[in-house]
């Protein structure tokens, strides 16, 4: 099949490069020539586990091209996948700014009839909107609308995760497909099987359903995720006070089937480009409807003060001008095996300690450039402190002379550190886990003071 993705980021290229492993020809389209200058080079823009291995392959076979040409990218599909950015507009609604334009894009330059994809998140009605935008392009090009080539629009939301995107894409729970009732909608489903068919054999993981239930199903599925993780944080932090240690609580309710293991980790706050930007959309697509989703209005609030919790137990122990001290900062990434620092909670920490007069070492394996970026942005008002930030190469390297150790980010690289090392670069050995890496036992027994999310019970002093 001949497919262009239109939005060549985190989504449209894994999406690009997979779907072009399964033999198909893709073009990945973006408006940022810097992107693509980079992608022609042979460099990968984004760290992605298993990214680079699968693009090289295809490039090589000629079946992926990277390109800024609108109008070849267009004119070469049978099938377009929209995959550009819907960050959060001022009011926290989605910006359909990128999706629209793309949208006009496809109605400019589309030659035969076209198949729209709309694979980025996108409130419910985005898909009329997208129509109506090709609408009146092709409207422009062919005052009589006979003769303007047909298009429908389906929606395909994308469920990926960071870190694991092309496993995820590639080995995908399920599939779910918006499409209209008419022949148009029928013929875009029969593609998209198509498409899918070589990690879904018998279509047992697509759910076909209209579009409008298709664009909520995705905002659903994040809000119902963020839920768990805000609520668990919620219960961690009272078990803090109440002398309960809440990874037991995890290990109990997990084995319920019905609650299952997954997203019930304590920490500090999730982060990323998605939970935080789609829970407030969903939020303001109720209030545009005249109602109120309080649940999720909760959801939001423990989030946002659960990502000061580090620093409020860090004020707490050592008062909250941190001038003269040192603290190290293990994981800056908004989550492991990713460089994306977007709504990362290592934002929140690194500057308010920064802004309380700290000197702040930290390490992250792979998101050490871009969090400088984001930093700088952060602490516009305040450039002197940035002065005190500095990034290192090991992990061991942060902890020389540091009064505390914070862990923000769960890299497996932090999961067994020599603690006699540990004990030996640091000033005082105190640690104050963000993710629960390390058992509060093992830490007494090693001297080391340890701050975990909802563990007090099981930490006692050393
Ligand atoms: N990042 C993730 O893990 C996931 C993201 N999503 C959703 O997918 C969408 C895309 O997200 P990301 O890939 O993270 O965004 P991104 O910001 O990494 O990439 C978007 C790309 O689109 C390009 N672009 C913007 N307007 C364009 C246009 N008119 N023509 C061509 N290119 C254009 C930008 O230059 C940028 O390279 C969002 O709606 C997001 O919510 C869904 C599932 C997972
Ligand atoms: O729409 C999206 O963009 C994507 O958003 C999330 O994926 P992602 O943001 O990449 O990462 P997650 O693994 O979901 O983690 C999100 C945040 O939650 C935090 N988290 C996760 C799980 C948990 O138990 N506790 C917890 O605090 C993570 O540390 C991270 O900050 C969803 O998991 C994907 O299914 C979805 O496609």
């Amino acid at each position: 099949m001949n497919i262009t993705i239109v939005g060549t980021g985190y989504v449209g290229l894994v999406s690009g490069a997979c779907i072009a492993d399964l033999g198909n020809h893709v073009v990945c389209l973006d408006i940022d020539q810097s992107k693509i200058d980079l992608l022609n080079a042979g460099g990968v823009p984004i760290y992605e586990t298993g990214l680079r291995e699968v693009i090289e392959r295809n490039v090589d076979t000629g079946r992926l091209v990277f390109t800024s040409d609108t109008q070849q990218a267009i004119e070469h599909a049978d099938l377009i996948f929209i995959a550009v950015g819907t960050p959060a507009d001022e009011d926290g609604s989605a910006d359909l700014q990128y999706v629209l334009s793309a949208a006009r894009s496809i109605g400019r330059w589309m030659k035969h009839f076209t198949v729209i994809v709309e694979k980025s998140t996108v409130p419910v009605g985005t898909c009329d909107k997208i129509a109506e935008a090709v609408r009146a392009e092709l409207a422009v090009r062919f005052p009589n609308a006979d003769q303007a080539p047909g298009f429908t629009i389906a929606s395909n939301p994308e469920f990926l995760k960071e870190g694991a995107a092309v496993e995820d894409f590639s080995r995908p729970d399920r599939i779910v497909v918006g499409i209209s009732k008419d022949e148009n909608g029928q013929r875009a489903l029969a593609m998209l099987r198509q498409l899918y068919a070589p990690f879904n054999r018998n279509h047992e993981r697509t759910r076909v359903m209209d579009v409008r239930s298709a664009e909520f199903t995705k905002y659903a599925a994040n809000a119902m995720l963020a839920t768990r993780i805000s609520f668990m944080n919620e219960l961690a932090n009272l078990a803090d006070h109440v002398g309960v240690d809440i990874e037991l609580v995890r290990q109990g309710i997990g084995s319920d089937p019905r609650i299952g293991y997954s997203f019930l980790y304590a920490g500090t706050g999730y982060g990323g480009s998605c939970f935080p930007k789609d829970v407030r959309a969903l939020i303001r697509t109720a209030e545009e409807h005249g109602r109120e989703l309080k649940i999720l209005g909760a959801v939001e609030n423990v989030n946002r003060d659960q990502k000061r919790v580090l620093v409020d137990r860090i004020f707490a122990h050592f008062g909250s001008d941190l001038r003269g001290r040192t603290i190290a900062v293990w994981g800056l990434a908004f989550k492991p095996n990713t460089d994306d620092m977007r709504d990362a909670p290592s934002r929140v920490v690194v500057a308010a300690l920064l802004r309380a007069g700290a000197r702040v070492v930290a390490h992250d394996p792979v998101a050490a450039e871009e969090a400088r970026r984001v930093l700088a942005l952060d602490l516009h008002d305040v450039p002197a402190a940035l002065q005190q930030f500095d990034i290192v190469g090991k992990p061991m390297d942060a902890l020389r002379g540091a009064d505390a150790l914070v862990i923000v980010t769960e890299w497996k690289a932090y999961r067994s550190p020599n603690w006699g090392a540990l004990k030996r670069e640091m000033q005082q050995a105190i640690i104050f886990d963000g993710r629960n890496l390390y058992d509060p036992h093992l830490m007494q027994s090693e001297g080391i003071a340890y701050h975990g999310i909802g563990r007090a019970a099981a930490e006692g002093s050393p």
